[in-house]
């Protein structure tokens, strides 16, 4: 549910609307509260051990404005770009219906009732409509055994309309995703989430079946804007099976250097601060700060965190792990939340499944 984080440097999250009304009554720049966010993860967050900010004459003069008020990061659209790659999905989807008479079918199967996990599921099958792709779906009780879940992925496995397969997360407790995750097809594992893919996609020299859906969107975002990576000196911020680690991975393939930072690094600012490309993954609200970036860095907030917001229709908002309002006046280019990597992630899997369908059928 939604975390208590009551966030500042977020006002500029609201709709603009309500953001206007809003600005009338609360000062604009406040200290972030993600500073007294009782999940703090990262020591080194709290105020007094902040290192010194860069210094100013070390940047280009353009960037060494990160105090002013005009000083504003290009927003990377993610709702723009992935609705682009949807539309360029479903010319291909007709191509290759028309060609040779398959659809491409992607099978989702969700255990429990977790609203956010229907919601997300509904969303994937709504996408998958929209762009021609067909979607079979697998309802299973919470208390459903591992063997059950592992059941339906075999079936899936065989069923030659399915080109790709996916298994929501989280699952329930008593299971164990390793079991299940080790269950799907490799050729069909849409998410990238099998060892083999992930291990495939670590080595010099082989390529995955499939790269994971919200770093292969990150990835996706930093191209369509014209971001380089080559050379470049990139932060992971996140070390997760789903993220942090692939989105790594795809980086240093792409040429950057890369380092990882994580809830035992000592001095994440500094390391963050020197990144010409940021990728936030921890799931901590406003975590990271203006005094973090780099002036003129680019920013992929992966973080999707609910906070109270008893004004917002929900009674939440959702807020990403770079405290917005102070980043985009640092950095150079930056992703909101919401409309960032979440709509890419989803876009991805659609293009994931295409992919799929593609290299089952040998078309093109
Ligand atoms: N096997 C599996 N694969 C996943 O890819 C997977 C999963 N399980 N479990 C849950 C997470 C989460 N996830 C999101 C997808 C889209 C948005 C998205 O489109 N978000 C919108 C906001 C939506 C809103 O307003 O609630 C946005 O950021 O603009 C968010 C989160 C995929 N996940």
């Amino acid at each position: 549910m939604a975390s208590s984080i009551l966030s500042d440097c977020s006002t500029a999250r609201l709709l603009p609307l309500r953001r206007a009304l809003l600005q009338q009554r609360v000062p604009c720049i406040r200290p972030c509260p993600a500073l007294a966010s009782p999940r703090r993860l990262f020591a080194a967050a709290r105020p007094q051990l902040l290192p010194r900010p860069p210094r100013m004459d070390s940047v280009p003069a353009a960037a060494s404005s990160a105090e002013s008020a005009d000083a504003s990061a290009k927003v990377i659209d993610g709702k723009l770009v992935a609705k682009q790659v949807r539309e360029e999905i479903a010319v291909e989807v007709t191509k290759m219906r028309d060609a040779i008479g398959i659809v491409p079918g992607l099978a989702v199967i969700l255990v429990g009732s977790r609203k956010d996990s229907q919601t997300y599921v509904r969303n994937k099958k709504k996408a998958c409509e929209a762009v021609g792709i067909k979607s079979y779906e697998v309802n299973l009780p919470e208390d459903s055994s591992e063997e059950e879940v592992i059941r339906h992925i075999a079936s899936f496995n065989s069923d030659p309309s399915v080109h790709g397969i996916l298994v929501q997360l989280p699952l329930p407790r008593h299971m164990n995703d390793e079991n299940i995750l080790n269950a799907v097809s490799i050729e069909k594992d849409v998410d990238g989430f099998h060892p083999l893919n992930i291990g495939r996609l670590a080595m010099q020299g082989r390529d995955p079946f499939f790269v994971p859906c919200t770093p292969k969107g990150c990835m996706e975002l930093l191209h369509r804007y014209g971001v380089e990576i080559k050379g470049k000196r990139a932060v992971v911020i996140g070390r997760s099976n789903i993220v942090g680690m692939p989105a790594a991975l795809l980086l240093q393939k792409a040429n950057a250097t890369v380092s990882i930072v994580h809830s035992q690094t000592k001095n994440p600012e500094e390391i963050t601060r020197q990144a010409d490309i940021v990728i936030a993954a921890v799931g901590v609200a406003n975590l990271v700060r203006g005094n973090w970036i780099k002036p003129g860095a680019a920013i992929i907030d992966v973080g999707i965190n609910p906070v109270d917001d008893p004004e917002s229709p929900r009674g939440y908002r959702l807020v990403g792990d770079v405290c917005y309002e102070e980043a985009s006046k640092v950095a150079g280019a930056i992703t909101p939340v919401p409309g960032g990597v979440g709509p890419m992630t989803i876009a991805m899997l659609l293009s994931n499944t295409l992919e799929s369908a593609k290299r089952i059928h040998k078309f093109k």
